[in-house]
């Protein structure tokens, strides 16, 4: 039997993963989605020809739900779903904070629940999806998380209890290069560089140095010190980062995050 998918809140990260599945294969007829508004569905339909259902008919007619709404719309989410959701069904929820406990007492008991923190490069097929097993999800089920998320980048597995931290490094992770990549735009308009070209350098900058990261084997340190020549311009900015904190404040913004995804599972 054909699988069916279902992406239940298809806002940011459920478009994203949409998109990615059709990339990588999935007939559109094996989709099904939901939305709050109807002109959401509507763009959704036309955009990705799919078929734009209520929650309740997601849970009858697909076989894998995957829960992509905020934390705070998933009580909701879940009351809406609960009379409707089979324990053949797969539960897959994408939102941060939200325990797989949290979605196993308000589901009938036993259903199989796994929890999944992506990111938004799902968008360019180099997605990270961090993945945790509920107490009733199988090897079966595990591995049909792995075939959706892994079409759309890497997987990794960890135990439940680093979820939040995993939130907090890769979930959030995007958003940091972005900041660093905007802030570091300005810093070349106040050197006196057009915005275009500052942009460029920076963002190429940035994919040679991820590639390095990835490819080269070496440890950042090492890549750092191969920059940084001796009486050189790259230790004098190095200097004004260690004088500004900027480590210190990388450890406080993804502790911050980590928190704030431990604060959301408690509604
Ligand atoms: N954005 C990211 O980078 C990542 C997000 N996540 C997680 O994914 C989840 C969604 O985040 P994001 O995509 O950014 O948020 P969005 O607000 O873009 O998407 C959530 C969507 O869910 C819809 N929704 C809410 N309640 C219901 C409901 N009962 N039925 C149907 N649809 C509903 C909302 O509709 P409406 O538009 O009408 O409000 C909205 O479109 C969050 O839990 C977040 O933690 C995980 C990893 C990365
Ligand atoms: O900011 C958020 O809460 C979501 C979860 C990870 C990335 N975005």
């Amino acid at each position: 039997m054909t699988q069916k998918v279902a992406v239940l809140g298809t806002g940011k990260i459920g478009e994203a993963l949409l998109s990615g599945m059709l990339r990588a294969g999935w007939a559109p007829e094996n989709l099904l989605v939901t939305t709050r508004r109807p002109e959401r569905a509507a763009e959704l339909r036309e955009r990705y020809g799919v078929e734009t259902v209520t929650n309740p008919d997601a849970a009858k007619r697909a076989d894998t739900l995957i829960l992509a709404c905020k934390p705070q719309d998933m009580g909701k989410l879940l009351e809406e779903l609960a009379p409707h959701v089979t324990t053949d069904r797969l539960i897959i929820s994408a939102a941060a904070g939200i325990t797989t406990s949290f979605i196993e007492d308000r589901l009938a008991e036993g259903t199989p629940v796994i929890r999944v923190m992506p990111n938004t490069p799902v968008l360019v097929d180099e997605g990270m999806s961090v993945i945790s097993a509920g107490s009733h999800a199988t090897p079966a089920a595990l591995t049909h998380a792995e075939e959706i998320f892994g079409a759309v980048g890497k997987t990794l597995h960890v135990p439940e209890s680093q979820q939040d931290a995993c939130t907090a490094l890769s979930g959030s992770g995007p958003a940091y290069f972005f900041y660093l990549v905007e802030a570091m735009t300005d810093a070349g308009i106040l050197l006196g560089l057009p915005r275009d070209k500052a942009h460029d350098l920076i963002v190429q900058a940035a994919i040679g140095a991820a590639v390095m990261l990835r490819d080269s084997g070496e440890h950042p340190v090492k890549l750092r010190e191969n920059v940084t020549s001796p009486a050189g311009t790259t230790i004098n900015a190095i200097r004004e980062l260690e004088n500004h904190g900027v480590r210190a404040a990388l450890l406080s913004a993804l502790e911050a995050a980590r928190d704030r995804s431990r604060e959301l599972a408690a509604g």
